[in-house]
């Protein structure tokens, strides 16, 4: 494992990484997409059928790889943090936080003590199996927790969730966060989109980074244009989908 997260600088500094969201489970076609250089992957365990056991596999295809592996934990909940972290995420999506009380726990569960409630093991992935003698002493370094706000009430808590000791970012999800507006199915709403924007006014100000996922091209340059740091500019099984479709259509056509 490398012992820098170069991801969570890069975002403390303010540089744009463009990521790409993995929800097909497989080892391999990770490990392809970890050839591209794209700077982060999220590796979905909330909306996919991600386990540990698909999990593990994936973080193996993507030895070597630029592009800095992040898992969506299924809930905010220190007993799997434990599990994704000792196996060598160092960057973990929280979902569904929704406000500074949650943040504080999520990231509490990302680090040893006295800083957090993370469980001490010796012989894990993440620190080589006890070869990494500086494990102990980087790893809260490289935690890098980032939180989903995408509720309306959790929006209204961002500045104070922006001020949680040790968060590494924010993340919207438009599609919830349009949801808990009575706009389900339409993040393009004018009302999700001025607090969208809104949120990442906030989020300049205070100097936390922020991030979204947009598969489509225009909404990804518009939310980089806003100031979104880290956008998912696409999702495995969207591109393969519409890759398949242009396909088959190119032919039926024919
Ligand atoms: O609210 C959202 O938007 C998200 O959290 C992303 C979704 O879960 C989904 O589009 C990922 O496939």
């Amino acid at each position: 494992m490398l012992s820098e997260n170069r991801f969570k600088k890069a975002i403390a500094n303010g540089e744009t990484q463009i990521g790409l969201w993995c929800s097909l489970t497989s080892n391999l076609a990770t490990e392809m997409i970890g050839e591209i250089g794209y700077d982060w992957l999220l590796l979905d365990a909330e909306h996919a059928p991600n386990d540990l056991g698909t999990l593990l596999p994936q973080l193996q295809g993507l030895r070597g790889s630029f592009s800095e592996p992040i898992v969506r934990t299924p809930w905010n909940d220190h007993v799997l943090v434990k599990r994704f972290m000792d196996i060598g995420f160092r960057t973990i999506l929280f979902p569904y936080v929704q406000n500074e009380e949650e943040a504080a726990a999520a990231v509490a569960a990302m680090r040893y003590p006295p800083e957090g409630v993370r469980g001490v093991a010796t012989l894990h992935r993440a620190c080589s199996f006890g070869a990494n003698a500086d494990y102990f002493a980087t790893a809260n370094e490289t935690a890098c927790a980032i939180i989903q706000v995408e509720t309306q009430s959790a929006a209204e808590r961002l500045e104070a969730i922006c001020k949680v000791p040790n968060l590494s970012g924010i993340f919207i999800g438009p599609a919830d966060l349009a949801a808990s507006m009575g706009h389900l199915g339409n993040p393009g709403h004018k009302d999700v989109q001025s607090l969208m924007r809104h949120c990442v006014d906030t989020c300049r100000t205070l100097g936390m980074p922020i991030g979204t996922l947009a598969p489509a091209q225009a909404n990804a340059e518009k939310y980089l244009d806003w100031g979104y740091n880290f956008v998912a500019v696409g999702a495995d099984l969207g591109l393969m989908r519409v890759a398949a479709t242009e396909k088959l259509a190119a032919f039926k056509k024919a």
